[in-house]
């Protein structure tokens, strides 16, 4: 329906349709590998929960949920992966910098180990949560955050800030 609709993009793996419908890692790895068969580009949501994160198990858990889409896909020309710290979204509660960094880095490590050196170059790894005007430059300026996911700052006029964030590391 998306495709017939002229409608290039969708999100899968968001944490609500993880948490809310539970969608398994395993169920989101096929339906990102179904989107892409039908040529739709995915962007990919990964992240961990406040007491994951608390237990030290934040990439072992974004590493899991990466690891499920790996195993279902060849082509990654068409993925963007999105991490996006659960309790993160639509809370206030922004990843520090040198947290999203952090996942960020050892998510593109991850695809290099998993999947190919090109693959980790080539990969936009995003950040979403809470993500506004004031804070996205210095999240943008981090060497491995490709660019943002957003939501509530995206009915606000502070979105073109965000936008304008992408040059960041290029100036
Ligand atoms: O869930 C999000 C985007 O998918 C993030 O939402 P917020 O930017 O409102 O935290």
């Amino acid at each position: 329906m998306l495709v017939n609709l002229g409608i290039p993009w969708v999100i899968l793996g968001h944490s609500e349709r993880r948490s809310l419908l539970g969608e398994s890692n395993e169920f989101v790895g096929d339906k990102v590998a179904y989107a892409l068969s039908q040529g739709l580009k995915v962007i990919a949501c990964v992240g961990e929960t406040l007491e994951q994160r608390e237990s030290g198990s934040t990439m072992d858990v974004v590493a899991a949920q990466t690891k499920a889409i790996a195993e279902r896909i060849k082509d990654w020309t068409n993925v963007v992966v999105a991490y996006e710290p659960v309790w993160a979204i639509g809370t206030g509660k922004v990843a520090t910098p040198d947290q999203a960094q952090e996942v960020h880095d050892g998510l593109r490590k991850w695809l290099a180990t998993n999947v190919s050196a090109e693959v980790a170059e080539s990969t936009r790894i995003i950040y979403g949560g809470s993500v506004t005007g004031a804070n996205c430059k210095e999240l943008a300026a981090k060497p491995d955050v490709d660019g943002f996911l957003v939501g509530g700052a995206s009915l606000k006029p502070e979105f073109i800030d965000i936008i304008n964030s992408a040059t960041v590391k290029s100036a």
